[in-house]
């Protein structure tokens, strides 16, 4: 199935299995990668990286954070955005005033690459954010290497001793985890593994379908220390303040960036809306 017949038929996503295609094709593409360049000489790379930022640190400042995504496809959507020059879209969304950068780096259904995060590395002074669907450490080491700060683990795609494995890598390497959520069990086994950063994506895997009422469920019940993001479904700033008024210390924010004529401006009026005093803010 492709990125396509999934967004023109849903079928796949109805079946459930586009987690477990999506998981398949990362595993061949890692194993591909891996006997180009071994994983001795990743780590080698990853260890001469400057140093990561601090992402909690960023996310944490006063006002709803803005986390803005470099994202030119996806299976619920196929096409989204020509995006030519992911370090010059990079810079457009800091200069709007994003606290950090999403990069997504699978590219068979997002389109995405490690050139990409490895471009807006370079070109921005934020936290960066390796958004793909990590499996192996191989993968995070080589999110270091590329410059990341951050790194995606989805609890939906993890058995729970290597979601705290790759926590600990990530960990190790000095950079943050966003361990991704959608439902109370997942919530619970993140925070079993030691996540200081929980990202509640109100998109259903099997059915795709975005519900922000499930960042509404899952928020308010986490502890104040962690970091709480709402991934997906902000299309401007009224869905913004309505996570806000859940709790959201950040939101992450893709479609509703990239498919604008200006980002930068996009990005600017989300983050207003996150610094307006009438906005929520998180309980500390
Ligand atoms: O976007 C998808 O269709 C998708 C499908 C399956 C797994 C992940 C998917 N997206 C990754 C993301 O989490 C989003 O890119 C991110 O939260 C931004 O969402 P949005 O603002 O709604 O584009």
């Amino acid at each position: 199935m492709t990125a396509q017949h999934a967004h023109a038929e849903g079928d796949g996503a109805a079946s459930g299995s586009v987690l477990d295609e999506i998981l398949a094709g990362v595993r061949e593409d890692v194993a591909r990668r891996q006997e180009q360049v071994p994983l001795e000489r990743i780590r080698e790379l990853a260890a001469a990286a400057p140093p990561p930022l601090d992402a909690y640190a960023a996310l944490r400042r006063p006002g709803v954070a803005v986390i803005a995504e470099v994202k030119r496809s996806s299976p619920s959507k196929g096409q989204l955005a020509e995006i030519a020059d992911p370090a010059d879209l990079a810079g457009e969304y800091a200069a709007g005033g994003a606290r950090a950068i999403s990069v997504l780096t699978e590219g068979r259904w997002f389109g995405g690459s490690l050139d990409d995060l490895a471009a807006v590395r370079a070109a921005v002074n934020i936290p960066v954010l390796r958004k793909d669907f990590v499996v192996s450490s191989y993968q995070v080491h080589e999110a270091r290497a590329h410059g990341a700060d951050l790194v995606l683990l989805i609890v939906a795609a993890l058995e729970q001793n290597v979601l705290v494995g790759l926590l600990e890598r990530i960990e190790s390497l000095g950079m943050t985890a966003l361990v991704e959520v959608h439902d109370e069990e997942e919530t619970d086994r993140a925070l079993e593994a030691g996540a200081q950063v929980i990202g509640v994506n109100a998109r259903n895997l099997r059915t795709l379908e975005v519900d922000r009422s499930v960042f509404e469920r899952i928020a308010p019940g986490l502890p104040s220390s962690i970091v709480k993001i709402a991934e997906s479904g902000v299309r401007g700033p009224h869905d913004l303040i309505r996570y806000a008024s859940a709790g959201a210390d950040a939101v992450l924010v893709g479609e509703g960036l990239v498919t604008q004529k200006s980002p930068r401006e996009a990005v600017a009026e989300l983050v207003n809306a996150g610094n307006h005093p009438a906005t929520p803010r998180p309980a500390r």
